[in-house]
């Protein structure tokens, strides 16, 4: 084990990290700190929820000199809330050396961000659409940069993002230091990668299975139809503290959120095609537990951590092996507990083996649960709450009138009574919900799992700048950038000419 001390840091940035709460580098940052503070490119994989924000943010801190007012660093994130996320852990980990890290996304008022761009930060984490927005308004200066990290950088270089990044890249010294990190790291994307670094070291912590081992994986063979009550009683059996739904499509999570409530869950949804501040209340909401099911499309399956996080529901599963390994590790982080359910139609189960092969772990078939194996587990959940309401001590002032009860009724009747008010019962509240194709059918090799490779084609008609790309998080073929992802029905849904976009 490694410990911070050990690694060579100013005390500056080890009192920060001390403060932050750690003690030891996870595997991820013992490996790279030390060859990133020599100063090389990095190509950093290790499985979800294991710091890699740290292991780059720690040397990227290091190396910037407060004293020079110029932007040094770029971190460039695939989403939003990933750059906001990123920003705020950059900003702890330089807490008392303070330098100033400053996050630009779409959606957010351009004006607001020039004038901060002003108090001259020197670390700019963003998403590119509107980094390069920047760029071209001349508002942000990249010529003294000398480390530039990509946050989930396969899924940045993957599909129409590599245009952006390129025009990013072109500003910023060839010099730079490169950084890269993923959890998941296809070799085409790989080679992507290699083209604009340096002899880059490929650091990739040892592991038998790309996901981590706390996530305990299962599927569970539904139809289409049956979907919803499926899940439905799975949150009534398995309790999640907080849980995250993923859905396929954006009207897929407005439909679910939407049924959700009415079965009186506390659920919300978020998608690219929502306004930003409402992305941001959502997601707030679910940080404070304010709501306890978050159900969103991929735009929230990469990078972001949220503590408290028990399961996550594939209600669609992905088509991509990779998306299935980031939407799952939204739990088991940083060493918790977490527990992974992935709805598979019968026509599906070839992704399943795919899903399977990639990430080198077998899932654990999980019957349905029937509607009294919910009734039960939310009647367990009430006698957890009577149970725990029994060891406070200020329950004298109720015993009066529990004895007055106990005199007219047998105990066990008073009980029972007492479960049956705190149990909240199976809600059978029919719901709405539009029937998504099954994905065409495969069979079960890897070979081609993402349509037509990693080609990494051009995203045309880039939204004027500053222009809040309001398609969500498409990975659909069809080029409506506000259509809803993969609506392409029975056809391969990903051409040539793939393309997502990504509200940045
Ligand atoms: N050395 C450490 N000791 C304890 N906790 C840590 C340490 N480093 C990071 N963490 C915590 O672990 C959690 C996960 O970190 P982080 O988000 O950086 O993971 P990641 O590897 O980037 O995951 P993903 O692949 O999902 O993006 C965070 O809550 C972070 O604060
Ligand atoms: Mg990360």
């Amino acid at each position: 084990m490694t410990k911070f001390a050990d690694l060579n840091l100013s005390a500056a940035t080890l009192k920060s990290i001390k403060r932050m709460g750690f003690e030891e580098a996870t595997p991820i940052q013992a490996s790279t700190i030390p060859v990133s503070l020599e100063g090389k490119d990095i190509i950093g994989q290790a499985q979800t929820g294991t710091g890699k924000t740290t292991a780059f943010g720690i040397p990227m801190i290091e190396k910037i000199d407060v004293k020079n007012p110029a932007v040094q660093g770029l971190i460039i994130a695939p989403t939003r809330e990933l750059a906001i996320q990123v920003s705020e852990e950059l900003y702890r980990i330089s807490a008392d050396k303070r330098a100033r890290v400053l996050s630009v996304y779409g959606g957010q008022d351009i004006q607001r961000q020039i004038r901060a761009m002003k108090k001259n930060p020197h670390i700019i984490v963003g998403t590119p659409g509107r980094l390069l927005d920047h760029i071209k308004r001349k508002t942000l200066n990249l010529t003294n940069v000398h480390t530039l990290v990509l946050d989930e950088a396969d899924e940045m270089l993957n599909m129409g993002f590599i245009d952006d990044i390129e025009s990013i890249l072109e500003t910023v010294p060839p010099t730079r230091q490169t950084l890269l990190f993923s959890a998941t790291m296809p070799d085409p994307i790989r080679r992507i990668a290699e083209r604009f670094m340096t002899e880059p070291e490929v650091i990739k912590v040892k592991s038998k299975e790309v996901t981590v081992s706390n996530i305990e994986q299962f599927f569970t063979k539904v139809t289409e139809k049956e979907k919803f009550d499926v899940l439905s009683r799975l949150i009534d059996v398995q309790s999640p503290e907080l849980a995250i739904v993923f859905g396929r499509t954006k009207r897929r999570v407005d439909e679910l959120s939407r049924a959700l409530s009415i079965r009186g869950y506390l659920a919300e949804g978020i998608h690219g095609d929502l306004s930003q501040a409402r992305r941001m209340t959502v997601l707030k909401k679910f940080k404070e537990g304010r709501i306890d099911v978050l159900v969103a499309t991929d735009v929230a399956a990469r990078g972001l951590d949220i503590s408290g996080v028990t399961h996550v529901y594939n209600f669609d599963i992905p088509q991509d092996p990779e998306s299935y390994v980031h939407r799952i590790g939204r739990t088991g982080r940083a060493g918790k507990k977490g527990m992974s359910i992935t709805f598979v139609t019968p026509r599906e189960m070839g992704y399943l083996k795919v899903v399977e092969q990639t990430t080198k772990k077998k899932m654990t078939a999980l019957k349905p649960p029937s509607h009294n194996e919910a009734l039960e587990g939310q009647q367990r959940l009430a006698l957890e709450k009577l149970t725990e309401a029994t060891k406070e001590s200020d329950l004298k002032d109720y015993y009066a009138l529990a004895e007055e009860f106990l005199a007219n009724h047998e105990s066990i009747q008073a009980v029972a009574a007492a479960i049956r008010v705190l149990t909240k019962e199976p809600d059978t509240t029919p719901v709405d919900i539009t029937e998504e194709r099954p994905l065409p059918s495969r069979g079960g090799g890897r070979g081609n799992s993402r349509g037509g490779g990693y080609k990494g084609g051009s995203r045309s008609g880039k939204g004027g700048s500053g222009s809040n790309r309001s398609g969500g998080y498409n990975r659909g073929g069809g080029s409506s950038r506000g259509g809803d992802r993969n609506r392409s029905g029975g056809s391969r849904p990903q051409s040539s000419s793939k393309r997502k976009s990504y509200n940045s």
